[in-house]
C-alpha cells in the first residue's frame, strides 16, 4: 500500500477520493437498462441475465424446487452459524423498536406517531463475486420485525445459503436476476416481478447507480450502499497483522473497494505493508484484493487530531480504531456508517454476525445517511385528536395564521365548529 507522509489538508479531497469509475459512465450504461426494463419487462430480463450473467433464464422466479432442496444441501455447521447470527441481529434490531408516545401538546390536543411497515419492500442480495447470504439477514431481519407484507428478493446466485436465509426471514418471493436490471425489475414491476414500494440492498456501481437514477424519479432506496470500504486508525498498541487482515477484508470484495490506513506512527505503517504482502499471497482470490489494494493509501499524520479531521473527511463506511483511547476517539467521529473499537473487534464480525447491520453508506455518503435498521423498514404516519375544550383553546391560534395566509376555507374550518359550541 502506499505510503503518503503528511499530506497537507489541501491534498486531502483527491488523496480520499473513492476509486469509483465516473459516475456519468456508469449512468450512461444503467439508463438504456432501465429503459428495456421499463419497455420490455420479463423479455428484458432474460435478455440482460443472458448477456451479464450468462444465466439462461427459463424461469424469472426462483423455482420451488430448488428453494425447497436449499437448506438439505448446508451442512449443519454452516445452518447453525446462519441461525447464530440471525438471533444476534434480530436482538439488536428489537431494540430499535419505537414505543408510541402520546403527547398533550395544549390541554385537549394529544398528538402521535404510528410506525407502520411499508407493505411491499424489494430486497438486492449481491451476487456476482460472492453469494452475500449474510446481507439476506441484514436486510430480511429488520423487514420481518417491521411487519413488511410483500418481501420481494432479487439476485443473480441460487446458492442454496441465500435460499435458506430467505426462508428464516419470511421473503415471499425469490427472482434470479441481478445488477441493475433488478433494481429496475423492483421498481417498475414486470409480468412476473411485482412493483414494490421502496427498494433495498448494496451492490456494485451498476446496481447502486441504478438505485440512484430511479431515485431521482421517485422510487424511495434506502441509501447508496456501493463498493465496501474501511477505515483503520491504529496506533502503536495495534498488531499489524491484525490490521492487515481487516484491510484485506474489505479489499477481497472488489478492486473497486479502497481501504484507508491512517497513523502517526511511521514504522507502525511500515510493519503493516510487510505482513500485508504476506497475507494477500496466501489468499485463494488474491486479483479482486490486490487491484483494490493499489487503490488504497497509508496516510501518516502530524498527530490525533489531524487524524480525526482526515477520518471524518473521509466518512468511511466502516472505521476500525485500533488504538489505546478508542471509546475516546469515538466520540469524536462524526462522519462513519459503523465503528468497531479496539485490537478484538473485527470488522467481519459486524459483516456477519455481531447484530449490527452491514448494509452501510460507502463512497462518502455517510456524511448525510446512516446505514439499514428497523426504520428504514417503516413509515412514521402522525395522528392526533382534539377535544372541543382543546379545539376553544387551540382554534384562535389556528385562525389567526390561516386569516394571515389569505387561507379562508381553513380559518371557516376551525371556526364553524367553534361556534357549534358556544
Ligand atoms: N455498502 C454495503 O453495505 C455493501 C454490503 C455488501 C456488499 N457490498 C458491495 O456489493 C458489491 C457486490 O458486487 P458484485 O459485483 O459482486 O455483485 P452484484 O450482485 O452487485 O452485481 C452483479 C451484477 O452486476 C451486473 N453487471 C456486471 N457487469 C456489468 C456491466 N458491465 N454492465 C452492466 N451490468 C453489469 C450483472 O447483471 C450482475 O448480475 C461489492 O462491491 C461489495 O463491496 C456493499
Ligand atoms: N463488508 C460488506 C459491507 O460493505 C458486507 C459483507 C457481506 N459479506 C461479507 N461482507
Ligand atoms: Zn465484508
Amino acid at each position: 500500500m502506499q505510503i503518503i507522509p503528511y499530506p497537507n489538508r489541501s491534498e486531502w479531497p483527491a488523496l480520499l477520493a473513492r476509486p469509483t469509475q465516473s459516475m456519468a459512465n456508469i449512468e450512461k450504461a444503467v439508463a438504456p437498462i432501465l429503459e428495456q426494463v421499463q419497455k420490455e419487462g420479463d423479455a428484458a430480463l432474460r435478455a440482460l441475465a443472458l448477456k451479464f450473467d450468462k444465466i439462461d433464464l427459463t424461469e424469472i422466479a426462483m423455482p420451488p424446487a430448488t428453494v425447497a432442496a436449499a437448506e438439505a444441501s448446508l451442512t449443519e455447521e454452516l445452518k447453525a452459524a446462519i441461525r447464530q447470527a440471525y438471533a444476534n441481529i434480530r436482538k439488536f434490531h428489537e431494540t430499535q423498536y419505537q414505543p408510541v408516545q402520546k403527547i398533550e401538546t395544549m390541554l385537549g390536543v394529544t398528538c402521535w406517531r404510528r410506525s407502520v411497515g411499508i407493505e411491499k419492500v424489494g430486497l438486492y442480495i449481491p451476487g456476482g463475486s460472492a453469494p452475500l447470504f449474510s446481507t439476506v439477514l441484514m436486510l430480511g431481519v429488520p423487514a420481518q420485525l417491521a411487519g413488511c407484507k410483500e418481501i420481494v428478493l432479487c439476485t443473480p446466485s441460487d446458492h442454496p445459503a441465500i435460499l435458506y436465509a430467505a426462508q428464516l426471514v419470511g421473503v415471499t418471493k425469490i427472482f434470479r436476476i441481478g445488477g441493475a436490471q433488478a433494481i429496475a425489475a423492483m421498481a417498475y414491476g414486470t409480468e412476473s416481478v411485482p412493483k414494490v414500494y421502496k427498494i433495498f440492498g448494496p451492490g456494485n456501481q451498476y446496481v447502486t447507480a441504478a438505485k440512484m437514477l430511479l431515485a431521482k424519479e421517485g422510487v424511495a432506496i434506502d441509501m447508496p450502499a456501493g463498493p465496501s470500504e474501511v477505515a483503520v486508525y491504529a496506533d502503536g498498541s495495534a498488531v499489524p497483522a491484525f490490521v492487515a487482515a481487516d484491510l484485506l477484508s474489505q479489499a477481497e470484495h472488489g478492486a473497486d473497494s479502497q481501504v484507508l490506513l491512517v497513523s502517526t506512527d511511521k514504522k507502525f505503517l511500515a510493519s503493516v505493508n510487510i505482513t500485508l504482502s504476506t497475507q494477500l499471497e496466501a489468499l485463494p482470490r488474491k486479483e479482486l484484493a490486490r487491484k483494490a489494494i493499489e487503490n488504497s493509501k497509508a496516510i501518516l499524520v502530524e498527530d490525533e487530531a489531524e487524524a480525526i479531521d482526515l477520518l471524518n473527511e473521509y466518512a468511511a463506511e466502516h472505521l476500525i480504531l485500533s488504538v489505546s483511547n478508542a471509546e475516546e476517539i469515538c466520540e469524536k467521529i462524526i462522519n462513519a456508517g459503523s465503528i468497531f473499537l479496539g485490537n478484538y473487534t473485527p470488522e467481519s464480525c459486524g459483516d456477519y454476525a455481531s447484530g449490527t447491520n452491514h448494509t452501510l453508506p460507502t463512497n462518502g455518503h455517510a456524511r448525510a445517511y446512516s446505514g439499514v435498521s428497523l426504520d428504514s423498514f417503516v413509515k412514521k404516519i402522525t395522528v392526533q385528536h382534539i377535544t372541543p375544550e382543546g379545539l376553544k383553546a387551540l382554534g384562535p391560534t389556528v385562525e389567526a395564521m390561516a386569516e394571515a395566509e389569505s387561507l379562508h376555507a381553513h380559518k371557516r374550518a376551525v371556526s364553524l365548529r367553534l361556534s357549534s359550541l358556544k
